[in-house]
C-alpha cells in the first residue's frame, strides 16, 4: 500500500524516514513550497537537521500529489486538522487516514480520530499516538506506539504497514482512550514543567504526575473511554516520557511558564490550547480537573505560579 504523510514538521518527516527506510516510497506534503524545495534539494528538514532524508521520500507542495496514496498519515498540529480536511473531504473515500497529532480541537472538543470520523464518515479512521519523540523515530531508535483503529481487521492491516524493526505498534479498537491520553498527557507536560521550573522539586513532579493521571482517566471514562486504554502506551507510557523529559516542547514551555521567562510562540506546544479544551469540557461535564485548570488559566495567564500552587495545596485532604 502506498502511504504519504501530510505535515512537513518534524513528527511527520520521522515517520516519513521510519517508513522510508523500512522500504516505503514515500510521498509527503508539506504546505510551504519553499520548504518543499529545500527538502528536496538539501535531503534535510531544519526540523530534524541531523537526519538525512531517504532516497524513497519525496517532497510535494501540491496536495493532489496525495490522493493516490492509499494510508496517510495525518501529522499537523492538532488544531489545523479540521481545517486541513474540510475542504478535502470529498475527495479522501475509502482511503485510511491516521491522525498523528495529539490534541483536543477547540471549535468542537473533538480529538483528531474523531474528527477524521465525522468529517470524512467514508474513510477508515485511526490514530498513531503514544511515547515518541521524532527524533528518536527518524534516528531508528526502539519506539513502541499504539494504533488505534475502530475496526479491529483494519487495525491489523494498518499496523503491519506501519510498523518497522525499532518501530513496534501495538493495537486498539479504542480510538477515544487513545486520542485522550495523547491529548491530556501535554498538559500534564506543562504543569511538570512549571514545578521544575518553578523550582518545586522532582518530588512536587512526580505527585503531579501521579495526581494528573487519574484526571485523565476520569475525562476519558465520561467520553466513553475503554477503562483500559489510559494505562497504556498511549496515556500512562506518553506521560512520564512527556513530563520528564526536557526533549518535550510541552514541558519545556511549563519550565518557561515555571521561570516567568518567555517562550517562542511558533513552538509547537499542543497542551496549551488542549488545556483549555479540557476546562471547558470538565465544565460542561461537571468533572473535577484541577491540575487542567491550572494550567489552563497559567497559559491564559489568569493566575501566576504562586496563586496556582496555593490553589492545589488548600484543597480539602482526601483519599488517595
Ligand atoms: N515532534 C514530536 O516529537 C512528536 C510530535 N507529535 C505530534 O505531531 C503533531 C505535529 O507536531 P510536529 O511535527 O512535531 O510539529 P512541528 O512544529 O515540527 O511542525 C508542524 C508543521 O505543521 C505545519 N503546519 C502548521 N499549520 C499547518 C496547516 N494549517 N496546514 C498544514 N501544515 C501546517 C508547519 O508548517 C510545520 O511544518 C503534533 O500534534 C504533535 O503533538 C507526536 C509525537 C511526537
Ligand atoms: O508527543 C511527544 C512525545 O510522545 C512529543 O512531545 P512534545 O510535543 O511535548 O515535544
Amino acid at each position: 500500500m502506498k502511504i504519504g504523510v501530510a505535515g512537513g514538521g518534524a513528527f511527520g518527516t520521522a515517520l516519513g524516514v521510519a517508513l522510508a527506510l523500512d522500504g516505503n516510497a514515500i510521498t509527503l506534503w508539506a504546505r510551504n513550497p519553499d520548504a518543499v524545495a529545500t527538502m528536496q534539494t538539501t535531503r534535510l528538514n531544519p526540523k530534524l537537521p541531523d537526519v538525512p532524508l531517504p532516497p524513497k521520500m519525496d517532497f510535494t507542495a501540491a496536495i493532489d500529489d496525495l490522493l493516490g496514496c492509499d494510508i496517510l498519515l495525518l501529522a499537523v498540529p492538532a488544531q489545523t486538522l479540521r481545517p486541513f480536511l474540510e475542504p478535502l473531504a470529498g475527495r479522501l473515500d475509502g482511503k485510511y487516514l491516521v491522525a498523528c497529532c495529539k490534541g483536543i480541537d477547540l471549535t468542537r472538543m473533538t480529538g483528531p480520530g474523531t474528527s477524521i470520523t465525522e468529517l470524512v464518515p467514508t474513510a477508515t479512521a485511526a490514530v498513531l499516538t503514544g511515547p515518541s519523540f521524532a527524533a528518536d523515530i527518524a534516528c531508528g531508535l526502539p519506539t513502541a506506539l499504539t494504533l488505534a483503529c475502530a475496526d479491529d481487521a483494519h487495525g491489523a492491516i494498518l499496523q503491519t504497514a506501519l510498523s518497522t524493526t525499532a518501530l513496534r505498534l501495538y493495537r486498539t479498537t479504542d480510538i477515544i482512550g487513545a486520542e485522550l491520553g495523547g491529548a491530556l498527557k501535554n498538559v500534564m507536560a506543562i504543569a511538570s514543567g512549571v514545578a521544575i521550573g518553578a523550582g518545586l522539586g522532582e518530588s512536587a513532579r512526580a505527585a503531579l504526575i501521579t495526581r494528573g493521571f487519574p484526571e485523565m482517566q476520569r475525562l476519558a471514562a465520561a467520553l466513553g473511554a475503554m477503562p483500559d486504554t489510559l494505562g497504556g502506551l498511549s496515556g500512562f507510557g506518553d506521560l512520564v516520557l512527556t513530563c520528564t523529559s526536557p526533549q518535550s516542547r510541552n514541558y519545556r514551555c511549563g519550565v518557561a511558564l515555571g521561570q516567568a521567562a518567555g517562550f517562542d510562540q511558533a513552538t509547537t506546544v499542543e497542551g496549551a490550547a488542549t488545556a483549555r479544551a479540557v476546562r471547558q469540557l470538565a465544565q460542561e461535564l461537571d468533572i473535577d480537573l484541577p491540575i487542567c485548570a491550572v494550567v489552563a488559566d497559567l497559559i491564559e495567564e489568569k493566575t501566576d505560579v504562586a496563586a496556582a500552587l496555593n490553589a492545589l495545596l488548600s484543597r480539602p485532604l482526601r483519599e488517595e
